[in-house]
């Protein structure tokens, strides 16, 4: 706790990357900081329970994938080699508890003073954690984060979330995945190149349904022919106890009644953002319709001086849109007079899918791009094909771009990927769009041979998609 009658300059709720990266920017321009974590560790839910946890389980299983071409690849012994999950699981958990301490450690560095303790307002710039005692600040910037949202059905409870996914010290050899987010797909994926037996319940026919359809189609595709269950239409009605360990899970599809049994079932049905404890009435923090805090585009609340970001407000939920608003907003509030203006442009974020292969996007879908330039005026380029690595396969993991051009001088509007190596190929090409790129300068880029990228910028009239 700070020493009575401590007023911080900007009090941060939340150790998360939003209010880690804002904090840090705030006080490297001398403003007097504290920082408030109530989970008793650092980094959010990025650094403990999402991204961080998530990308060394999707390493994992794609060495568990490359182990298997391996033997195509002239390496006939290398035979399937017996994964071990706790001991994994181990090693995960202390290298996430050595990035605890270096966040931390950084705080310290940076002079933030770290509070340890749930936050909730007591008035419009004093907050408790509790105790009594309270903490002012001149401004207060929101960085909570959200949490998994668990369905109201009977035994719900029997299940896990993706929280619970990374608790997990056995594997289980059957799973339900009950979502198709892109948590759900993800963690699917993980759980079938482990060795899972894995069914994924979707509410429709489709899997991640904000994604443009070249990524929801050939993702979906290649998830069956690997030999993933997708039960369609369906709804999860109740969990119950069933032999052993296992789960009986009760759903309709496609009208019909029926039941499965499972060793795990993970609830991926989305996120809610975490303010139930947080007294926003006392400072008079308003809600939308879905629970997120209102902010406007420079992360303002309607309150003067209280601030929010990140996934607590519901949009574009990723840790890099967290930790860049988290940053502008230091810079304006606390930096120099050329930062006035300081604001993230929420235009044009890329975003990946960590799935098998993994996708990726930058700017709008097709749906998107219709509906803002009319079908008219748009070139969309397609490409299918199967990336080098696959010459020596007999199953092909498919790959499928699509460019999406927009108006005369044809602007680069949208771009989605998915087949192997989209991840790291991404980046390079948000840079491009965002920097208003148009198919001329794609093809003016001599392409990298060979590659999959290069499939990007060697696009013709041959690839523009007919309807
Ligand atoms: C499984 C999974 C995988 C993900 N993968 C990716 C990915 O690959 N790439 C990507 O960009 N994003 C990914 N995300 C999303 C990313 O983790 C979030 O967008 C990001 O962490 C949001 O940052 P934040 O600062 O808003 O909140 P958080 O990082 O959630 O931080 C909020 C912090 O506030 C604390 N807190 C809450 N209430 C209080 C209170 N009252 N008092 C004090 N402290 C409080 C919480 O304990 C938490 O530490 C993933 C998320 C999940 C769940």
């Amino acid at each position: 706790m700070p020493p009575t009658g401590t007023i911080y300059d900007y009090l941060v709720i939340g150790g998360g990357s939003g209010g880690l990266a804002s904090a840090r920017r705030a006080a490297s321009y001398g403003a007097k900081v504290g920082l408030i974590e109530g989970s008793g560790r650092l980094g959010g839910t990025c650094v403990n329970v999402g991204c961080v946890p998530k990308k060394v389980m999707w390493s994992t299983a794609t060495i568990a994938e490359a182990i298997q071409d391996a033997k195509e690849y002239g390496f006939p012994e290398v035979g399937s080699p017996k994964f071990d999950w706790l001991t994994l699981k181990n090693k995960r958990d202390a290298y996430i508890q050595r990035l605890n301490g270096i966040y931390e450690r950084n705080l310290q560095k940076d002079s933030v003073e770290y509070i340890s303790g749930m936050a909730s307002f007591v008035s419009k710039n004093s907050v408790t954690l509790g105790d009594g005692q309270e903490i002012h600040a001149k401004k207060i910037l929101i960085a909570v984060g959200g949490r998994p949202k668990i369905p109201k059905v009977p035994g719900a409870e029997l299940g896990i979330d993706s929280d619970g996914f990374f608790v997990l010290e056995h594997q289980p050899k059957r799973v339900a995945v009950v979502g198709t987010g892109y948590i759900g797909i993800e963690l699917a994926g993980i759980f079938h190149a482990l060795g899972s037996k894995v069914t994924i319940f979707s509410r429709t026919t489709e899997i991640l349904r904000s994604f443009d359809s070249i990524i929801k189609d050939t993702l979906k595709e290649e998830m069956l022919t690997v030999g993933i269950d997708i039960v369609p239409n369906s709804q999860v009605k109740a969990l119950a106890k069933a032999n052993g360990n296992a789960i009986n899970v009760s759903y309709v599809s496609n009208g019909n009644e029926a039941s499965s049994e499972f060793d795990t079932v993970l609830w991926a049905v989305g996120r809610e953002p975490l303010i139930q404890k947080l007294g926003l009435d006392k400072a008079g923090v308003t809600l939308n319709d879905k629970g997120y805090i209102v902010v406007n585009e420079y992360q303002e609340t309607v309150v003067p001086e209280v601030y929010a970001l990140g996934d607590v407000c519901g949009v574009e939920q990723l840790t890099p849109v967290a930790i860049a608003a988290g940053r502008r907003l230091s810079d304006r509030l606390f930096g120099p007079e050329k930062f006035k203006d300081s604001k993230l442009d929420y235009k044009n974020i890329p975003s990946i899918i960590f799935s098998h292969p993994p996708a990726g996007a930058v700017g709008l879908t097709e749906e998107e791009a219709k509906k803002e330039y009319g079908a008219e005026n748009l070139n969309i380029y397609v490409t299918k094909f199967s990336g080098m690595y696959n010459a020596m396969k007999t199953h092909k993991t498919p790959s499928a771009f699509k460019l999406i051009c927009a108006g005369p001088e044809e602007k680069v509007v949208g771009i989605h990927l998915v087949g192997q190596g989209s991840d790291e190929m991404l980046q390079g090409f948000a840079v491009a769009v965002k920097m208003g790129a148009t198919k001329a300068d794609f093809d003016n880029t001599v392409a990298l041979h060979p590659t999959s990228a290069e499939e990007l910028v060697t696009l013709t009239k041959a690839n523009l998609k007919k309807d």
